[in-house]
C-alpha cells in the first residue's frame, strides 16, 4: 500500500499542525512472543492462522495501515525471529516491496523474553532514535481498525503522554476472594460501579521517553504498558476502543476472528 493511498486522520488534518512543524514519528512494537496456552495446543499464537495468514501478518498489515506508523518491531519467540523475519518478508514482498519495508512502513523482528513486559521492554530498547512517539500493540489483536490506531496516535499528538483505546462493559464485574481449587466457589467481596469501568485494548500509545522510563522504574508484573505509566503518577487517558480490537485468547475468540475477517472480505469484494 502506498503512503499516500493510506488513510489517516491523524495526518489528514493538516490545519492541526502549523506547515513549518513536521509530524512527530511513530513508531509501534509488537509484541508476539506468546506461546497462547489458552488457545491450547498448537503453534505459537502469532504464528496461528485467520483467513489462512499468520495473525501477526494480519496485526503488522493493521499497524501499518496507519500513514503515521513509519517503523514497526515485531518482537518474536525468543528463538524464532529468523522465522518471524522470514514469515513478515514473504507476506510484505508480493506487495512489491523490498525486504524489511512493508509498504512505506519499515519493519524489524527482534527476540521476546519470558513474560509481555519484557518483550515491550526488548522492543523498545531496539527502536532506533528518531520515533518521539511509540504504541504497544498486542499481536494477538489482528483486526484493529486503522481508525482506532489513528485515534490514539492523534490523542498522544495532542498532548496526552499516555494513552489506551477503551469499551464500556456489557457484563456486571464482581471483586471475589480467588479460591484456591479452580472451580470452587468464591466469596463476592463487591461490585464496582460498571459506569466507572472500562475494557482496555491496545494499541496503547506513549510519548516515548515516558515509556521507557517506566518500563526502567516499574519492576511490579504488570498485564499492560499504560499501567506503568500510571504508576509513574502519570495521567493516562482513554480514547474510544473497537469491537473489533478484541484479543484472541481463547478458542472462541478465533471462531469470532475468523467471522469477522469474512465479513470484511465479503464487505470488500474479495
Ligand atoms: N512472553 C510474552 C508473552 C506474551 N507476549 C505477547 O503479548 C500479547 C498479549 O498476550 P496474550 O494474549 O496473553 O498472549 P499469550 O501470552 O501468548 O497468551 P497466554 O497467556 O494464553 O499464553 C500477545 O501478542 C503475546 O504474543 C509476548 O510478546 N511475550
Ligand atoms: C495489554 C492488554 O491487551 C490490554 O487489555 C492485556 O492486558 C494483555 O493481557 P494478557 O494477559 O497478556 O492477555
Amino acid at each position: 500500500m502506498s503512503d499516500e493511498s493510506r488513510p489517516s486522520p491523524a495526518d489528514a488534518r493538516p490545519a492541526d499542525r502549523p506547515a513549518d512543524r513536521p509530524a512527530t514519528r511513530v513508531a509501534a512494537v509488537i509484541p508476539a512472543a506468546g506461546r497462547g496456552v489458552r488457545l491450547g495446543p498448537g503453534a505459537p499464537k502469532a504464528l496461528r492462522t485467520l483467513g489462512g495468514t499468520p495473525m501477526l501478518v494480519h496485526a503488522v498489515r493493521a499497524l501499518a495501515a496507519s500513514r503515521a506508523v513509519s517503523l514497526v518491531v515485531v518482537v518474536a519467540p525468543p528463538d524464532g525471529a529468523a522465522e518471524v523475519k522470514s514469515l513478515l518478508d514473504a507476506h510484505a514482498l508480493p506487495g512489491g516491496t523490498p525486504s524489511g519495508t512493508w509498504g512505506g512502513t519499515d519493519f524489524m523482528v527482534v527476540p521476546g523474553g519470558d513474560s509481555r513486559q519484557e518483550s515491550v521492554r526488548l522492543g523498545l530498547e531496539a527502536l532506533p532514535p528518531g520515533h518521539d512517539i511509540v504504541l504497544v500493540h498486542d499481536a494477538a489483536r489482528p483486526l484493529v481498525p486503522v481508525d482506532t490506531v489513528d485515534a490514539v496516535i492523534e490523542a498522544v499528538r495532542d498532548g496526552a503522554v499516555a494513552v489506551v483505546p477503551a469499551l464500556p462493559l456489557a457484563d456486571t464485574v464482581k471483586q471475589v476472594e480467588p479460591a484456591a481449587e479452580p472451580g470452587a466457589p468464591e466469596p463476592v467481596v463487591a461490585t464496582p460501579d460498571r459506569a466507572r469501568l472500562r475494557a482496555v485494548q491496545t494499541p496503547q500509545g506513549f510519548d516515548r521517553a515516558t515509556l521507557v522510563r517506566a518500563h526502567e522504574t516499574v519492576t511490579d508484573g504488570v498485564t499492560d504498558d499504560a499501567s506503568m505509566v500510571e504508576q509513574l503518577g502519570e495521567p493516562v487517558v482513554a480514547v474510544p476502543g473497537h469491537e473489533e480490537a478484541f484479543k484472541v485468547t481463547r478458542p472462541l475468540d478465533l471462531v469470532l476472528a475468523e467471522a469477522v475477517l469474512a465479513r470484511r472480505r465479503l464487505n470488500d469484494g474479495f
